[in-house]
């Protein structure tokens, strides 16, 4: 009997089979593929809301444990993937300076709000109002550190390129059975791909598609993120990743002409240099309408679970929610209530 069936390998699967690891648990991954959304994501960790000027949830213990988990997981896998560059925020104008200092007073952005106006030259950019500099953050290269855990998953026998087949889970009160495996626990964590999930598809995974550009850019030099209404982020070689849109509407892993519009247009406003794109990519978010992850167990199967709802920060989230749901499962401590599907009285 394995402990634990994880079905999808996306940020938060990986977070579940990682923290498994650490507590000696056996486990198995499935994953088909099916969803984009980790392998694409910018992978930026940002404690604020730039757009809201709010604390994200939780910032702190998030940002804490997610420093140190990707930094076991480097260890392990003699790879870098997590890279703390500073994002500089673009002023447009006085007024958004002056938003910024008042953001920087408040005692829950302090920490994360430099009070120094930047007035840096970047090739490429034209910045008169200069940029307010966010403390603590860079970005998760995502498709190295999906890659390079996958691999390591199969070295380990633990992973199966396959589709989870929903119709074949048989329910016991103390252990599943799927095909010709035992397992205690099932931990469903398909992203987006919820929706083919019968045991928890009643759940309000809205998706919010996003799509975002690798660019070739000769004559920028950068070495900050710059967030706008889009970041640009440098990779090095003169290409830039550059995302990202947000369509409510279109629930498809397919790159869109409006998509590469808004992002050439939303380019054009920030650099005044030449530039070409190199790559066109879309995935799903996971996003909840109420903007809270989706964690808990079934309500009439005690041994399935689900680990979604990841929506716009996955890198962020992944860490601490898996380690919240492993403490459930295992140890019985509570779920916070803004968190547990539970809030939903679907069932
Ligand atoms: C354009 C874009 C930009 C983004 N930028 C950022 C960013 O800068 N910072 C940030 O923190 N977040 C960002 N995100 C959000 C982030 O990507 C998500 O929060 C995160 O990827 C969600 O991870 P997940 O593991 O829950 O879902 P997913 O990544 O969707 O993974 C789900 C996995 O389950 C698998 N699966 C589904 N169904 C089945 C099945 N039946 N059988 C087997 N396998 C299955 C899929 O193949 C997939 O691998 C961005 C997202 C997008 C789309």
């Amino acid at each position: 009997m394995t402990d634990y069936i994880i079905v999808g390998s996306g940020l938060a699967g990986i977070a579940f089979a990682e923290t498994l690891l650490q507590h000696n648990k056996s486990f198995i991954v499935f994953d088909n593929n099916s969803q984009s959304s980790s392998s694409i994501a910018g992978g930026l960790y940002n404690p604020v809301i730039l757009k809201r000027f709010s604390q994200v949830w939780n910032a702190n213990k998030q940002l804490e444990l997610a420093n140190s988990f990707y930094a076991v997981i480097e260890k392990k896998l003699a790879t870098q993937f997590d890279f703390k560059i500073p994002i500089y925020r673009k002023f447009f104008s006085v007024e958004e300076q002056n938003n910024w200092f008042t953001a920087s007073d408040k005692p829950n952005l302090a920490p994360f709000l430099s009070t120094t106006i930047v007035h840096k030259k970047y090739n490429g950019i034209d910045s008169p109002f200069g940029y307010g500099e966010v403390l603590h953050t860079g970005y998760v290269d995502t498709i190295t550190l999906l890659t390079h855990y996958h691999e390591y998953l199969k070295s380990l026998n633990l992973f199966v390129s396959d589709t989870f087949d929903y119709t074949a889970v048989k329910t016991f009160d103390d252990h599943i059975e799927y095909q010709n495996r035992k397992a205690k626990h099932i931990v469903f964590a398909e992203g987006f791909g919820m929706h083919s999930n019968p045991f928890f598809n009643q759940l309000p995974l809205d998706g919010t598609k996003g799509e975002l550009f690798i660019i070739r850019a000769a004559d920028l030099d950068l070495d900050v993120i710059i967030n706008t209404s889009v970041f640009i982020l440098p990779l090095g070689d003169n290409l830039f990743k550059v995302g990202a849109t947000y369509n409510w509407e279109d629930k498809t892993n397919t790159p869109t002409a409006e998509g590469k519009q808004e992002l050439i247009d939303r380019i054009k406003e920030i650099l005044n240099c030449d530039f070409e794109i190199v790559e066109h990519f879309a995935g799903v978010r996971p996003t909840v309408k109420d903007r809270r992850p989706l964690l808990g167990t079934h309500p009439k199967h005690a041994n399935l679970h689900i680990l979604n709802g990841l929506g716009t920060r996955g890198v962020m989230l992944a860490p601490t929610l898996a380690k919240d749901l492993y403490d459930f499962i295992e140890n019985g401590k509570p779920l916070d209530k803004t968190i547990d599907i539970k809030r939903y009285a679907i069932w």
